[in-house]
């Protein structure tokens, strides 16, 4: 190490100053006062100009009744990083030296030791104390190019982007990446590298292209090991980052729909042409991964999977207590109603999850599924109806964000026409008459609804009555 790189030993503990800043941070998930943290895994990079210590720090949570793994990647300086002061988590004196601990996603120390890993393939091993491996991997693209610059995506996120300025060898401008660093790890695949990679490389161009990612392996206490004499504490698996072409200068479909519905700009034929290329990244899914037919067993854990949202949803908004049997009984008519093939899907489709590209069309991004399910859940087959229920919930949110300022039938009729023509779009491409799945589509609907419900709560508590009315309405629509 040379004199200038500094850290802190490796040791359990979490210091009281990154547990006060992780616990302020949009992706951190628990609502306690005191979260318990533990570090339980630690991977590094290298600083090729050998000045700065890269440390990802794998720091368990274990305030809630499911303890949640989160991904900190920290960078150790010996003198500040200029213009990072936003980013410093902790300055201090230790070992007669000072070091300044950063946020390492915008340090261009950590971000550029980050990309070389994903398009040099580098392997970086686990070291004796908590063996965390990490292994960078690039998809099918030229990956010759230098960072010239990278920032950090603003915004409500669940993981945290990095965007990097390219050029070729020759000082050329090549198109720019955006990296996501998963802040929550899990063991497994995660859906939105797999399904997203599967997409680019087969050469579909309604996602963006795939670079490269980042795998790793990890001891994890909530992984089960069947050799160990207390049966906890086995190794884990999966991704814990993805770099993709970033689409820049462009507006997501939330934005496109929010301003038509603000302005009175027809959204019918945007909205025709999201359901045709959602009907078209379906088929493509279909084709790529394997499908199944909706069995018992399979028709059986969703129902039981939406019922339990559902009494997650009254425990967290007792508001909805009164609506609990006839939210029971769109259920139980989706019991009866015949289910369509199941295949890999979207699985957290809304209007902020698609792109608006210039001679393009719609793009299709972020396909990890909800984060609030469990991540083996999310890469199991599903019902293709699940997204486009997801879709058909987002235009009820446009409404229900303008209500106050448009008027209540004006939204609602503006969400009505985005609906029709959505639907349109969507079976005209796939074949599929939507129309004559009603049943379904109510339940999945009222579903997506509950989720938002403690969406919600847990994230934007002034938002909560945008899913409570819509589940008022859906529970008793006329069927
Ligand atoms: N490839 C991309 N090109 C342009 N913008 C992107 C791209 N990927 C993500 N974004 C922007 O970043 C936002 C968050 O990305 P997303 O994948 O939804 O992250 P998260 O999992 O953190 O929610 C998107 O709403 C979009 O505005
Ligand atoms: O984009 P994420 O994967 O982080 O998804 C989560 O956050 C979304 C909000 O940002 C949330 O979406 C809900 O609010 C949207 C408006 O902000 C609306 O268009 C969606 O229909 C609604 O579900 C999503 O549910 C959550 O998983």
């Amino acid at each position: 190490m040379s004199p200038a790189m500094v850290s802190f030993p490796p040791t359990r503990e979490v210091r009281p100053a990154l547990a006060e800043w992780i616990r302020q941070q949009r992706w951190f998930a628990s609502s306690a006062e005191t979260p318990v943290l533990t570090r339980i895994g630690m991977w590094s990079l290298v600083d090729h100009r050998h000045q700065v210590s890269l440390e990802t720090h794998l720091i368990l949570d274990e305030s809630a009744a499911e303890p949640v793994l989160y991904q900190v990647p920290l960078s150790f300086r010996g003198s500040s990083l200029l213009g990072g002061d936003r980013a410093l988590i902790e300055h201090v004196e230790h070992d007669g030296s000072h070091v300044w601990v950063y946020d390492a996603p915008h340090d261009p120390a950590f971000t550029r030791a980050l990309l070389s890993l994903m398009l040099d393939d580098e392997t970086e091993p686990g070291d004796a104390f908590d063996d965390t491996e990490v292994e960078g991997h690039h998809a099918l693209t030229n990956s010759d190019v230098r960072v010239t610059d990278s920032h950090v995506l603003r915004g409500e996120q669940s993981n945290t982007s990095i965007v990097f300025d390219l050029v070729h060898p020759n000082g050329k401008p090549a198109p720019p990446v955006i990296c996501k660093v998963f802040r929550t790890l899990s063991d497994g695949p995660n859906p939105d590298v797999v399904v997203q990679s599967a997409l680019s490389d087969a050469g579909s161009r309604l996602v963006p292209r795939s670079i490269g990612f980042v795998t790793g392996a990890w001891n994890d206490p909530r992984v089960s090991d069947t050799t160990s004499p207390t049966g906890i504490g086995g190794r884990a698996a999966g991704h814990l980052a993805f770099a993709q072409e970033f689409i820049p200068e462009v507006e997501d479909a939330w934005r496109v729909a929010l301003r038509c519905a603000e302005t009175g700009e027809s959204f019918q034929p945007l909205a025709t042409a999201l359901g045709e290329a959602t009907a078209q990244v379906h088929s493509e899914l279909a084709r790529l991964f394997p499908v199944q037919p909706a069995g018992q067993a399979e028709i059986g854990t969703i129902l039981a999977s939406m019922r339990s949202r559902a009494a997650q949803a009254v425990a967290e908004y007792p508001a909805l207590e009164s609506e609990r049997d006839a939210i029971e009984r769109v259920f139980a008519a989706a019991a009866e109603a015949e289910w369509p093939t199941f295949q890999r899907i979207h699985g957290d489709y809304h209007l902020g999850q698609v792109l608006g590209v210039p001679g393009r069309g719609w793009v299709l991004l972020d396909f990890e599924g909800e984060p609030l399910r469990p991540l083996a859940e999310r890469s199991e087959p599903d019902a293709p109806l699940r997204d486009v229920a997801g879709m058909l919930r987002s235009f009820d949110y446009v409404a229900g964000t303008l209500a106050a300022a448009q008027g209540a039938d004006a939204v609602r009729a503006w969400a009505h026409e985005a609906r029709e023509a959505f639907i349109d779009g969507y079976s005209s491409r796939s074949g599929i008459d939507l129309r004559a799945q009603r049943v379904l589509l109510d339940a999945f609907e009222l579903d997506k609804a509950l989720y938002e419900v403690s969406y919600e709560v847990r994230n934007r508590p002034d938002w909560v009555s945008i899913p409570a009315n819509a589940i008022a309405h859906l529970a008793h629509r006329p069927r």
